[in-house]
C-alpha cells in the first residue's frame, strides 16, 4: 500500500480501497469472524418473511390473521421485507442516486462533514474507544433528523442541494409510513394505538449512510460488527443491489436477500422492550464483497426524547405480564441516550 498522501488510518477506508494491491492493515483485521451459513439437503437458507403493508391497512377481513402472522414475524424474526410500502418508486430511485453521489464525491469534500472527537454525527469510519480496537471495514455518515432543533447546523443543510431536498422528501414519505406501521406493530401485541402514537410522534430519528468498499481478503474484515439497533424500528434500503447483510437466527449467520422494492423493516431494542420481550430485536451484521461495492441507507426510528421507554402500560394491563424490562428516560439516562445517539455497533440488549 503506497499512499502520496497518507490519510489518516480512520478516516476512509474508501480511499484505502482503491489502491492497488493493498495489504489489509491489522486494525481491520478480524479474528474468527462466525461463518455464513452452508445450507445442504436436510436444511435449505431460510429466507426473512415478506410482510405487505396492503393487507395490513386494506385487509379488513382477515385483519386478525394479518396482525397474528405480523406478530409472529416480529417475534420469531424480528426482520421482515415491508412490500407494497406506498413510497413512490421513483423518490427511493432517487434517494439511492444521490447516496451514490455522496460516496462518489472527493474526500476533500466528504471530509467537510468528518467526526470529530467525541461526537457521533458526522462522516467517518468506526469511532476508536480503545486501542487496538478493529475497525470495521466501512466508511459512514450519521446524523439526527428529526427533532428538527437537534439538527446539526454544519451537516445536512450544508449537503448539495440535490441530497438534501431528496432525502427532506424521503424522510417525511418514511415518517407517514412510519406513523402507519407503529400503529399496526404496536396493535399486532396488544400496545394502544394512542399510546404507540403518543410515544413516537415527533420522535428522535436519525439516517446512516454506510459505503463497504470492496476487499480483497473479504474474510479477514467485517464490513458492520455484529449488533442489534438501538431504535425503535429501523427501515434499510440497499442502494445498489449488492448483499451483504446478515442476520443471526437460531445461531446462524443467514444473508438477506432483499426484494426489489422492499424495504427491510428491523424491530430494534426499544421495541423489544415496550412489547415485554414478545418482539425480538434481531442480531445483524454485514460482510463485505470481493469485487464490488456495497452502499446501504438506514432510516432510525425511536421514541421523542422526552419519553419514557418500557414495557408498554396498555400491554401490562391487558397481559397482567410483570415487565421484564426497566423503565429509563430517553434522553437522560446514561446507558440509553449515548448508544442511541451513536446507534452504536456494539451488541447488547439494554437492562434485561
Ligand atoms: O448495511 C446494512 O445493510 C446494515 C446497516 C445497519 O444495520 C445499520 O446501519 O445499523
Ligand atoms: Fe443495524
Amino acid at each position: 500500500m503506497a499512499f502520496a498522501q497518507p490519510l489518516m488510518s480512520h478516516e476512509s477506508v474508501q480511499e484505502l480501497a482503491k489502491e492497488h494491491n493493498i495489504t489489509i492493515p491489522d486494525h481491520y483485521v478480524q479474528e474468527h469472524p462466525e461463518p455464513t451459513f452452508v445450507p445442504n439437503d436436510c436444511l435449505p437458507m431460510p429466507s426473512i418473511p415478506i410482510i405487505d403493508m396492503n393487507d395490513l391497512i386494506m385487509g379488513r377481513l382477515n385483519m386478525d390473521l394479518h396482525l397474528k402472522h405480523l406478530r409472529s414475524v416480529c417475534h420469531e424474526w424480528g426482520i421482515f421485507q415491508l412490500v407494497n410500502h406506498g413510497v413512490d418508486k421513483s423518490l427511493v430511485e432517487k434517494m439511492k442516486n444521490e447516496v451514490i453521489e455522496f460516496f462518489t464525491l472527493p474526500i476533500e469534500e466528504k471530509l467537510r462533514y468528518k467526526l470529530k472527537g467525541g461526537e457521533y454525527e458526522g462522516y467517518g469510519q468506526t469511532i476508536l474507544h480503545a486501542q487496538g480496537q478493529k475497525i470495521d471495514w466501512a466508511d459512514r455518515f450519521y446524523m439526527i433528523t428529526n427533532p428538527l432543533h437537534r439538527r446539526k447546523s454544519n451537516l445536512l443543510p450544508e449537503f448539495p442541494p440535490l441530497l438534501r431536498d431528496t432525502l427532506e422528501n424521503y424522510l417525511l414519505e418514511l415518517q407517514k409510513l412510519g406513523r402507519t406501521l407503529f400503529g399496526i406493530i404496536g396493535q399486532a401485541v396488544d400496545i394502544d394505538k394512542e399510546e404507540m402514537l403518543e410515544i413516537f410522534e415527533d420522535g428522535m430519528q436519525s439516517v446512516r449512510m454506510t459505503y463497504y468498499p470492496p476487499c480483497p481478503q473479504p474474510d479477514l474484515v467485517v464490513g458492520l460488527t455484529p449488533h442489534s439497533d438501538a431504535a425503535g424500528i429501523t427501515f434499510l434500503l440497499q442502494v445498489n443491489n449488492v448483499e451483504g447483510l446478515q442476520v443471526k437466527k437460531d445461531g446462524a449467520w443467514i444473508p438477506v436477500n432483499f426484494l426489489p422494492d422492499a424495504f427491510v423493516v428491523n424491530v430494534g431494542d426499544i421495541l423489544e422492550i415496550m412489547s415485554n420481550g414478545v418482539y425480538t430485536s434481531i442480531e445483524h451484521r454485514a460482510v463485505v464483497n470481493a469485487t464490488k461495492e456495497r452502499i446501504s441507507l438506514a432510516m432510525f426510528f425511536n421514541p421523542k426524547l422526552e419519553a419514557d421507554v418500557g414495557p408498554s402500560k396498555s400491554l401490562i394491563k391487558s397481559t397482567r405480564n410483570p415487565p421484564l424490562y426497566k423503565t429509563l428516560m430517553m434522553e437522560q439516562d446514561k446507558k440509553l441516550a449515548p448508544r442511541l445517539l451513536a446507534v452504536s455497533v456494539t451488541y447488547m440488549i439494554i437492562s434485561r
